[in-house]
């Protein structure tokens, strides 16, 4: 039986817009965001047409060199690719001014998707290493992250969602990213607009069943990031992936991929070597089975693999610390 590439897999939004369920994830490491402009070149021209990125990645700049490449040489058009950015938390209450920002280093009048990337509200400090000036993660002298105390991490979604409802042209739609059920339960009780993409880490150690259910109930994309585990990709060398790996014939990272696109959730893996990107298209008709038993193995054995010190006020992260 012929299948669909990920790459020509498209899920429907509770919008309407229409989202690549195979996206090229752009959190490179610091040393490797120099190779962010031809990974960005290598995937569309693999055939992808989704990059997911963010102010605080650090390379929207570089993607926007490679999309000018791209439309320039005539390979795409704008509007064949969906490309997500994020707000970080230190402009949680400037969300108009980080969205142009992005704008202005991606060289593009739109994005398709904007997610409040953390429900978390940092301090705005100078930092000349800093990006465009700001430190990314603030900290007090004694490490703990630098938070504004006077800041309601919902001001950011409710920012993005009064520029929606005005149809503010930069975007098609809006999300959040790292939002636990609790979260969104009251961001559904404040809020007009439902989110269109939940975006969090999931893989075969965090399968976010309870997550997963309220978001499917409520009209919620999911969108995994971090399939492989990040960097390194530990989830790679799981026992169980491997072994249905072999028995479909094909890489540990394909089953990682076809285990979100098969449960209808968008996945975003991350990227560099044009070889993995390519390899990463490979659609998997995983069984029913198999991501029962997948998903099974994360409620029995649940493992948060990105689980960032900066997070502790978000309920369900830094728990075990
Ligand atoms: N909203 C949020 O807070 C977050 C969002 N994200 C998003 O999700 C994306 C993906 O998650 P991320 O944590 O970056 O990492 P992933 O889980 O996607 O894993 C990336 C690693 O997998 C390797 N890899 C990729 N393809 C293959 C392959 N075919 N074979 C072997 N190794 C492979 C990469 O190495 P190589 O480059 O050598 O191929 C890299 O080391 C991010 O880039 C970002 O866009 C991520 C974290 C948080
Ligand atoms: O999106 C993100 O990527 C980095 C690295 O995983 C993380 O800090 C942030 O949430």
């Amino acid at each position: 039986m012929l299948h669909p590439k990920n790459t020509e897999i498209y899920f429907t939004l509770n919008n309407g817009t229409k989202m690549p369920a195979l996206g090229l994830g752009t959190a490179n490491v610091v040393k490797q965001i120099p190779e962010t402009k031809q990974a960005v070149k290598a995937a569309i021209k693999a055939g992808y047409r989704h990059i997911d990125t963010a102010w605080a990645y650090h390379c929207e700049d570089r993607i926007g060199e490679a999309l000018k490449e791209l439309f320039e040489e005539g390979v795409i058009k704008r509007e064949d690719i969906f490309i997500t950015s994020k707000v970080w938390p230190t402009h949680w209450d400037i969300a108009d001014e980080s969205i142009s920002r992005s704008l202005k280093n991606l060289g593009v009048d739109y994005v398709d998707l904007v997610l409040q990337h953390w429900p978390l509200c940092y301090s705005r400090l100078d930092d000349p290493d800093g990006i465009d000036g700001i430190c990314r993660n603030p900290t007090h002298e004694d490490g703990s992250p630098h938070y504004n105390k006077d800041g309601d991490y919902l001001t950011t979604f409710k920012q993005l969602e009064k520029m929606y409802l005005a149809k503010d042209p930069r975007f098609k739609a809006i999300g959040v990213s790292n939002y636990p059920v609790v979260y969104l339960e009251r961001l559904l009780k404040e809020c007009k607009v439902v989110p269109a993409v939940n975006q969090v880490e999931m893989h075969p150690h965090l399968p976010q069943m309870e997550l997963r259910n309220f978001c499917t109930n409520h009209g919620i994309r999911l969108e995994a990031f971090s399939p492989f585990g990040a960097t390194g990709a530990p989830m790679v060398k799981n026992a169980l992936v491997q072994k249905i790996a072999d028995k479909y014939a094909c890489t540990p990272n394909d089953v990682l991929i076809a285990y979100h696109i098969r449960q209808g959730v968008v996945t975003v893996p991350r990227s560099v070597n044009p070889k993995n990107i390519v390899s990463n298209i490979d659609f998997i008709p995983l069984s029913k089975e198999d991501i029962h038993s997948l998903n099974q193995f994360g409620v029995e054995n649940p493992k948060r693999l990105v689980d960032e010190e900066f997070a502790v006020a978000v309920p369900g992260f830094q728990e075990n610390k």
